[in-house]
């Protein structure tokens, strides 16, 4: 299973978002971190193909387009919308999206509330629930199919500090059979399972040698340090 990126550029009118970036994934947990504006959410619509690139290709295991699809799971930056569907309904439209057969839909769905923590709240409407338990339901949505490709924009966003290290946890398990791309700008999120850790900033991936060395030694500080030098060049 392999993600390859190949000299991709997103342009919107003259601003470039990104620009001629390649990249080469498979299975594991694989950080995308940069600061407001890297080009981030941009790449990831790329992968995620709800966003045709500028110019260059993704392809999945050689699959583009509409059939990388099939294998995806996305969770987009922007939180699940209000609604009047319940959290089960919520997944079960998630299911037959996935083409999962009905007799199999009530097992999947509650593998994910289990995974998101939200078997207590699955017969409230999504509209009920809070920012945080809308983005963990926005996560498990993603999770739906068990998908190769899981692509999630800033996905800590609006948790609390308990339930970031619990999606630590769902994600450094899900990742094992998963390329698995998590954007992110808190360091600290991702420093203890990122496998590996791609720098951008405006528009370009920042490589330099040693960084995945400090990744390994998972230095906190010297990791924040290292980025902090790194974008402020
Ligand atoms: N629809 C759009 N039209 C015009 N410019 C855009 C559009 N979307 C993003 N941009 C610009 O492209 C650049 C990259 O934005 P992008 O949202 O991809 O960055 P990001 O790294 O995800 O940022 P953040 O962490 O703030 O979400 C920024 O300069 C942004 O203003």
């Amino acid at each position: 299973m392999r993600l390859t990126v190949t000299d991709v550029s997103v342009r919107y009118r003259r601003r470039v978002a990104v620009d001629h970036v390649s990249w080469s994934l498979g299975p594991g947990f694989h950080a995308l971190l940069g600061p407001n504006g890297a080009g981030k959410s941009s790449l990831l619509t790329t992968v995620a193909t709800i966003r045709r690139p500028t110019s260059g290709t993704v392809e999945l295991d050689g699959l583009r387009g509409d059939r990388i699809r099939t294998r995806l799971g996305y969770c987009p930056q922007e939180n699940l919308r209000k609604s009047r569907f319940t959290v089960r309904e919520h997944l079960a439209y998630m299911c037959w999206l996935h083409r999962i057969p009905s007799p199999d839909q009530s097992g999947e769905i509650s593998r994910i509330l289990d995974v998101v923590d939200l078997d207590a709240r699955a017969d409230d409407r999504v509209g009920s629930l809070s920012g945080g338990m809308r983005r963990r339901l926005g996560i498990g949505s993603a999770l739906v199919g068990s998908p190769n490709l899981l692509v999630l924009d800033e996905p800590s966003a609006g948790l609390d500090v308990a339930q970031r290290a619990e999606l630590a946890s769902v994600l450094g398990q899900v990742s094992r059979d998963a390329i698995t791309i998590v954007s992110t700008h808190i360091v600290e999120d991702i420093i203890d399972i990122a496998e590996t850790v791609t720098i951008m900033d405006s528009g370009h991936f920042i490589t330099d040698e040693s960084f995945s060395s400090f990744t390994v030694s998972r230095d906190l500080d010297a990791v924040r340090s290292k980025y902090l030098a790194m974008v402020s060049r």
